[in-house]
């Protein structure tokens, strides 16, 4: 295990693995976020969920790091906290089955009641977050990590809580450090959202391009 200073001055750690206790943490607190929203439970019962989860906090905080970041070489500069897909981040839904053949990238998500917007569908930020993260693993792929300059998202449909939905994403053209790239969000087949955004690459950022465009 190492750190890496970035260029932006803040700290990365590289971690061989995803770390299976920490990953197990997540999983057990997306689980206390949905019973959260789900209770029902008299008031005695919800002061004593709020301790217990009082004192897990304290025992997770007994040894804690400065670093909110930590990156698994084997993801290609991803981190396990991701917002969208960091498997050890309980907020990110997650978007999980990233792969990219042909061009073309993909992933599963299912979005949990803590994304619910309006009444039984996913709130359309976390939508278009998805779809963001789904056109920066594309650019990634495709060309070099990049960072979004604009996005604009049209929703179609109503995105469903608690059902798989498959996203699709790929790099339309480049011009110079701008990159053009789609995307698009699937229920049962049908496209419930699709995305334009305009990424520029950075240079710095970790490439998992198989020919990253030089910035020359
Ligand atoms: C996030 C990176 C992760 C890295 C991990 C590595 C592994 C990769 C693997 C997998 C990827 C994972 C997936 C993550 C995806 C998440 C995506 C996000 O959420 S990104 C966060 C939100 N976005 C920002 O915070 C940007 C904020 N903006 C900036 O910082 C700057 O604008 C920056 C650095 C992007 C560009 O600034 P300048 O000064 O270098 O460049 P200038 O000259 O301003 O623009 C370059 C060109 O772009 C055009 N441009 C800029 N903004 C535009 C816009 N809104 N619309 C159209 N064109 C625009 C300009 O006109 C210029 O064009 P002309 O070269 O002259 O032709």
């Amino acid at each position: 295990m190492s750190v890496s200073p970035q260029s932006d001055g803040r700290e990365i750690r590289l971690v061989p693995n995803v770390p299976v206790g920490t990953k197990l943490v997540a999983d057990r607190v997306r689980d206390v976020i949905d019973a959260c929203i789900h209770t029902d439970s008299p008031a005695a019962d919800l002061e004593a969920a709020a301790q217990l989860i009082e004192q897990a906090t304290q025992l997770l905080r007994k040894r804690s790091r400065d670093t909110s970041l930590q990156v698994t070489r084997s993801n290609g500069g991803i981190s396990i906290n991701n917002a969208i897909e960091g498997p050890c981040n309980p907020v990110a839904p997650p978007l999980t089955d990233l792969a990219y053949v042909d061009g073309e990238t993909s992933g599963c998500v299912t979005f949990p009641t803590a994304a619910e917007g309006p009444p039984g569908r996913a709130h359309g930020g976390l939508v278009a977050a998805v779809l963001d993260h789904a056109l920066g693993r594309a650019v990634a792929w495709t060309v070099a990590a990049a960072m979004t300059v604009s996005i604009t998202v049209d929703y179609r449909a109503a995105t469903p809580l608690h059902q798989p939905l498959c996203v699709t994403a790929r790099v339309v053209s480049v011009d110079g450090r701008k990159v053009f790239a789609e995307a698009e969000i699937r229920y049962d087949g049908q496209i419930t959202a699709v995305a334009k955004a305009i990424m520029i690459v950075v240079a710095g950022l970790p490439s998992i391009a198989p020919t990253a465009v030089s910035l020359d």
